[in-house]
């Protein structure tokens, strides 16, 4: 991979994620800058990867060829506008923000630019990630392949024709993780308060929610409800735990999840 110094923007989970994933696939550690106001994130990354950090976004972004904008929605405003003095002409920009569009970007930074929307996940950070990619009109395939093989060293990324369609990945890849540990978490509580050990509990749970990912993954030519029905036998003890889920409306809450999910990223849209 062409090795470009790279700022990163905010140094949170996501933050966290991505050069993680980066260091651990080989990616010079010196050339990765993060930046934080507050220091105790800064000095885990330091500790634990080696790239560089600080707290001056402008002198950092000034020196990278690429910058990463990975702070809060509510603060993309506020840290782009500050930003907006650099002369981004030979830079690319990506974003991993939620709901902020290109648009607003574009207003932001007050001069002409070359963003890559992003919409990767936290498994991101042991090999296991999932980026959306979106490239604003004009942004050449040199830096698509740069931005792709950057993400790709946490996962595996898929590239959408429409700026809208990362609200689907958001639903469907980006906040999922945190369905799925639910799921789990849900379980774990149970089975303690059936009385069994928590940590057997959950080594339970963690290797069958591998297992299932896994079974899915390695076997394109099922579907994920073959897989099911491969479980549940009949008048057995599966049937009556998937009767209880259907029962309860299960795809009906499922639905409102990920539709509500896609509508809060419509409303930030708006918002920032
Ligand atoms: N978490 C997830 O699973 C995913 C998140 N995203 C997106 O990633 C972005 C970051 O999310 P996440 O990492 O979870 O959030 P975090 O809150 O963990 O990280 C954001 C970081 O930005 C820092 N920050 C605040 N103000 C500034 C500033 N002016 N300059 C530089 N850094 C600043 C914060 O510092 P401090 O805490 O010290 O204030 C914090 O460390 C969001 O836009 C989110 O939509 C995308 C995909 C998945
Ligand atoms: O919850 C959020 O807004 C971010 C975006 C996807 C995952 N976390």
């Amino acid at each position: 991979m062409t090795q470009k110094k790279l700022c990163f923007i905010g140094a949170g989970n996501m933050t966290r994620s991505i050069t993680s994933g980066l260091v651990k696939s080989g990616y010079d550690a010196a050339l990765i800058h993060a930046t934080n106001p507050s220091a105790a994130k800064l000095d885990v990354l330091k500790a634990e990867l080696g790239i560089k950090v600080s707290h001056d976004n402008f002198a950092a972004a000034t020196q990278a060829d690429v910058i990463i904008l990975a702070v809060k929605p509510q603060l993309m405003q506020q840290v782009c506008e500050a930003l907006s003095a650099i002369d981004l002409s030979g830079k690319l920009l990506i974003t991993i923000a939620a709901g902020v569009t290109i648009n607003r970007y574009q207003e932001y930074f007050r001069q002409p630019i070359k963003l890559i929307r992003t919409m990767p996940n936290t498994p991101t950070q042991i090999g296991y990630g999932m980026t959306g990619l979106y490239a604003q009109a004009g942004v050449c395939d040199a830096d698509k392949l740069l931005c792709e093989q950057l993400m790709k060293s946490g996962g595996e990324v898929v590239w959408v024709e429409q700026e809208d369609d990362l609200n689907q990945v958001i639903a469907l890849a980006g906040s999922s993780p945190a369905y799925f540990f639910l799921m789990m978490e849900a379980m774990i509580d149970v089975a303690k308060q059936d009385g069994m050990d928590e940590h057997i509990a959950r080594q339970l749970v963690q290797q069958a929610a591998l297992g299932a990912a896994a079974m899915v993954k390695q076997n394109p030519q099922l579907s994920a409800a073959q897989l099911r029905e491969n479980v549940t036998s009949k008048g057995g003890t599966t049937a009556q735990a998937i009767a209880a889920f259907e029962q309860a409306d299960l795809r009906g809450i499922v639905k409102t999840a990920m539709s509500d999910c896609v509508a809060r990223a419509q409303e930030m849209a708006k918002q920032f």
